[in-house]
């Protein structure tokens, strides 16, 4: 960043999440990420550059080496005047949605990191002038564990996702329980896919958003007032699907420019972009294939079919590859909890042994090579409990990051175009997949993890799980829409 130029006025809002918030460049494909925290929690500018750095590091030494080169942006962290932090601060606060208002930005530092604008993601040869679409996803985690350390059966019927939805509606962090399943996303199998997608489309949560031109038309802005409007949604998706705007308007319009969409996203997340070496995990797809609480798997129990058709998905796609960076998590919390407790217990002996064990960075290479010992068995050293906990917050941090799909029409003449090129029925498109989101979860977040999952469980099993007989209208309704998807998409 060039110090002297920094101007706020060339920066907008440009979203947030838990703990970070970015605003992007009105001209360059760039944004800025700032930490956010609690208000008056006191961190050194030193500790924040360090966390930064953290971030990036583990970006590069381990989560290219997981995902791909192609697949991750790394970033950089840059040091900024804080006059202009502090008018940036000032300038943006009113868009900021109220919910996310509980943690500050950090404008004391002056540090933040530098990335690439994925909502505006082009290439040298792309034309600028051209619009953009990009789609983001949060897929959350894509299997049901596997761990014999899993002590609740319902965690081995029902995938977390489903059994939360539960939770967040009674808590009133959402209104109405979605009909996406990850498992159905992560299948591989088209119809399940093209199920998980419309789901998203119908109640996006924070589990789907839509950016043209880099600004936001689709999905939550504040967190808890989601409007689902897909005849505005599908008014600006017809340049991209329909160029020639042969299509009338109205439902039939709507409906076939919203089928378009989840067709050509299907496509992009099946595809493999990735050109890089062969991934260094094998840890093998195990557990149920299908969640027990998705509308789609109990449309089609309903049909006499018990299993949905096993395509699985195709190696080297960023979906898979991030399902086998989440499928580090190998023993479940259940099962890792007690090697946290056995690390805690050496930490007390040994307080300065900390550093050593790398809790907190450096994520190098030496990290990055410990993580591939997926054994299970205990020896009861802490070495081996620092492993397991060291692979569940990567497999943590898989489980929690977004991916972006960014979408413009391709010239006729495909030489000049570099991206791949995805034909929709009407146009042809050139995508780019990335990921984002990728800072390591806190050693310090695994005694939330292990209280909050059985939570989870316990209120699923008692309030959901109890009444479901109960509630027959509801599931007769869900399975109609199922059929409906099932024979026209
Ligand atoms: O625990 P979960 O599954 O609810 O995930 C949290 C997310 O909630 P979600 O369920 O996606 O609505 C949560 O997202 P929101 O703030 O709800 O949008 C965060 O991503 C949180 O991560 P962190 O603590 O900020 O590092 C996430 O926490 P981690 O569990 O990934 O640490
Ligand atoms: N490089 C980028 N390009 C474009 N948009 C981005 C980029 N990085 C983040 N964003 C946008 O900013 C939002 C918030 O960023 P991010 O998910 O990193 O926040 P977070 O606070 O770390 O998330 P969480 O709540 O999961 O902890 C993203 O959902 C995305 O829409």
């Amino acid at each position: 960043m060039e110090e002297g130029k920094m101007d706020e006025n060339e920066w907008r809002y440009h979203g947030e999440g838990n703990k970070s918030l970015v605003v992007a460049h009105a001209q360059r494909c760039v944004v800025l990420r700032f930490l956010k925290f609690p208000p008056n929690r006191k961190k050194t500018s030193e500790e924040i550059f360090q966390h930064l750095q953290n971030i990036v590091d583990f970006g590069k030494n381990v989560m290219k080496e997981f995902f791909g080169e192609n697949y991750v942006h790394c970033g950089e962290v840059v040091q900024l005047p804080l006059e202009f932090v502090k008018q940036l601060c000032l300038k943006i606060q009113s868009e900021r949605p109220e919910s996310r208002c509980d943690k500050d930005l950090d404008t004391l530092s002056g540090y933040a990191m530098c990335l690439p604008n994925l909502t505006r993601l082009q290439t040298y040869r792309f034309a600028e002038h051209r619009p953009i679409l990009c789609v983001e996803i949060k897929p959350k985690c894509g299997f049901i564990p596997f761990s014999s350390y899993v002590t609740h059966e319902m965690k081995h019927k029902v995938c977390r996702y489903c059994m939360h939805q539960h939770l967040k509606v009674a808590t009133g962090k959402w209104k109405q329980i979605s009909k996406y399943c990850p498992l159905d996303l992560y299948s591989g199998n088209k119809q399940r896919m093209h199920f998980a997608l419309k789901s998203l489309l119908q109640e996006a949560q924070n589990n789907l958003k839509i950016f043209k031109n880099g600004e936001l038309i689709y999905g939550c802005g504040d967190a808890r007032s989601p409007v689902a409007d897909w005849r505005e949604l599908a008014h600006h998706l017809k340049p991209f699907f329909f160029p020639s705007n042969g299509l009338a308007s109205g439902p039939h319009c709507t409906r076939a420019v919203i089928r378009e969409l989840v067709h050509v996203i299907t496509r992009v997340l099946l595809s493999s972009s990735d050109k890089g070496r062969v991934g260094a995990l094998r840890p093998g797809l195990r557990g149920p294939r299908v969640c027990e609480a998705s509308p789609f798997s109990r449309s089609l129990q309903r049909q006499g079919k018990n299993t949905p058709e096993r395509s699985g998905l195709p190696k080297g796609c960023l979906l898979y590859k991030t399902l086998q960076v989440q499928m580090l998590d190998l023993l479940d919390i259940e099962g890792l909890y007690p090697l946290y407790n056995r690390i805690e217990r050496y930490l007390e002996e040994f307080p300065e042994q900390r550093k050593m064990l790398q809790i907190d960075g450096p994520y190098d290479e030496a990290f990055y090579q410990k993580l591939l010992d997926l054994s299970t068995e205990d020896d009861g050293t802490v070495a081996f409990a620092l492993t397991k906990v060291q692979q569940y917050r990567v497999a943590m941090t898989a489980k929690d990051c977004s991916i972006m799909i960014a979408l413009s029409p391709s010239l006729q003449d495909t030489s000049s175009d570099q991206r791949p090129v995805i034909p929709s029925s009407r146009s042809r498109l050139a995508f780019s997949v990335s990921v984002l989101d990728l800072d390591l979860k806190p050693y310090e977040s695994i005694p939330h993890q292990y209280k909050l999952d059985s939570k989870i469980v316990n209120y699923y099993s008692k309030t959901v799980h109890a009444k479901d007989d109960a509630v027959v209208p509801t599931r007769l309704k869900e399975s109609e829409d199922c059929m409906l998807v099932l024979h026209k998409v």
